[in-house]
């Protein structure tokens, strides 16, 4: 039997921190894992504390997870590689504007078999166009990449409150071998070999979230928010999600999205408003930015200044209405 895999996670935010619970509890219990868990976190200063000492002392993300006790066999690690050098499966679980520093860091450093799994929810815009997150790590760390999306707010999942979510992997036993660190009664997992269509649809329904924040903000109803939602990630995060929510401040406060991520999130980033600036200027260099009137809204509402009332009327003007 091959030994057990050492598994560390790159990222202790809100979901970071949900994360650790679950893979600590199942590395713990399951001997195909190490159960020593590291996870990277980037250091600060908490009530006068390194977050690092609370979370190896307390056994709580005081800042970015509050109230829940993390296993204590998740070890806090403050140096990227330290925490990353000796991992056999790395989780990739930052917000994703970090992602090309924290990778710069790690090259050549990691074991060269490492397994990947980016729960990233963002695009890069390179110059070829859209660019995943997971494949910018492959082409960084020359490693093997899978993806792990869902209708996942971290603070129910953390919470135990059921859910589902999606493991994206071409390999079928490295799928299967991810199920079994991720999966928990709470936390169902499906496996699928669309890696990519799973990674798109987790950072498109970003930008989507912040539209249906406007909507809310902006007093409408029900049915001018669904006029906007698929699937079962687009529901979740135009109900329950941070986008949503300080879009809906954004619209209502004319405070700057800055402002309110800052007042609003404790240190929490969102994704949707970067995410449609990248998308923006994908779509633009592509020359369709006008089939796609909900991200071009989002994006000038966010960056260009438009009056956020005129929200509604982008969408009036939707092509298939022509
Ligand atoms: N929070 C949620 O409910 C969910 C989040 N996601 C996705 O997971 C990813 C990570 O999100 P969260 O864990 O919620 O993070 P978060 O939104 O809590 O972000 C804060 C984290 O960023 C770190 N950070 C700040 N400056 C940094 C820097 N310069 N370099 C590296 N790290 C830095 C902070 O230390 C903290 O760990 C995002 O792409 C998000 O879309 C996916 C599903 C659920
Ligand atoms: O991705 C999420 C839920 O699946 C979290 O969304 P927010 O970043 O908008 O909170």
């Amino acid at each position: 039997m091959s030994s057990p895999k050492r598994v560390c996670i790159v990222g202790s935010g809100n979901w970071g921190s949900a994360i650790a619970k679950i893979v600590g509890t199942n590395a713990r219990n399951n001997s195909k894992f190490d159960s020593t868990v590291n996870m990277w976190v980037f250091e600060e200063t908490v009530n006068g504390r390194k977050l690092t000492e609370i979370i190896n002392t307390d056994h709580e993300n005081v800042k970015y997870l509050p109230g829940h006790k993390l296993p204590e066999n998740v070890v806090a690690v403050p140096d990227l590689l330290d925490a990353a050098k000796s991992a056999d499966i790395l989780l990739f679980v930052i917000p994703h504007q970090f992602i090309g520093r924290v990778c710069d860091t790690m090259k050549g450093q990691i074991k060269p078999d490492t397994l990947g799994m980016s729960l990233i929810k963002g695009v890069d815009e390179g110059p070829d166009g859209l660019k995943l997150i997971s494949e910018v790590i492959r082409e960084k760390l020359c490693i093997k990449m899978s993806v792990l999306m869902g209708a996942n707010i971290a603070n129910e999942v953390a919470d135990e409150k059921f859910c589902e979510t999606t493991i994206g992997c071409r390999d079928q036993a490295q799928g299967a071998l991810l199920k079994e660190l991720m999966q928990t009664h709470h936390f169902r997992v499906t496996v699928v070999q669309e890696a990519d269509v799973v990674e798109i649809c987790g950072a498109l329904k970003n930008i989507v979230a912040v539209g249906a924040g406007f909507c809310d903000g902006l007093g409408f109803g029900d049915n001018t928010k669904a006029a906007s939602c698929g699937v079962a990630d687009l529901i979740t995060t135009c109900y329950g999600g941070r986008n949503r929510k300080v879009a809906e401040a954004f619209a209502k406060t004319g405070k700057s999205l800055e402002e309110l991520e800052k007042e609003m999130l404790n240190g929490q980033k969102l994704q949707g408003p970067a995410t449609a600036a990248e998308v923006h200027t994908i779509l633009k260099n592509k020359g369709v930015l006008d089939r796609f009137p909900l991200f071009n809204a989002v994006y000038g509402i966010c960056y260009e200044g438009r009056p956020v009332t005129e929200f509604i009327h982008c969408l009036q003007n939707h092509p298939e209405h022509q």
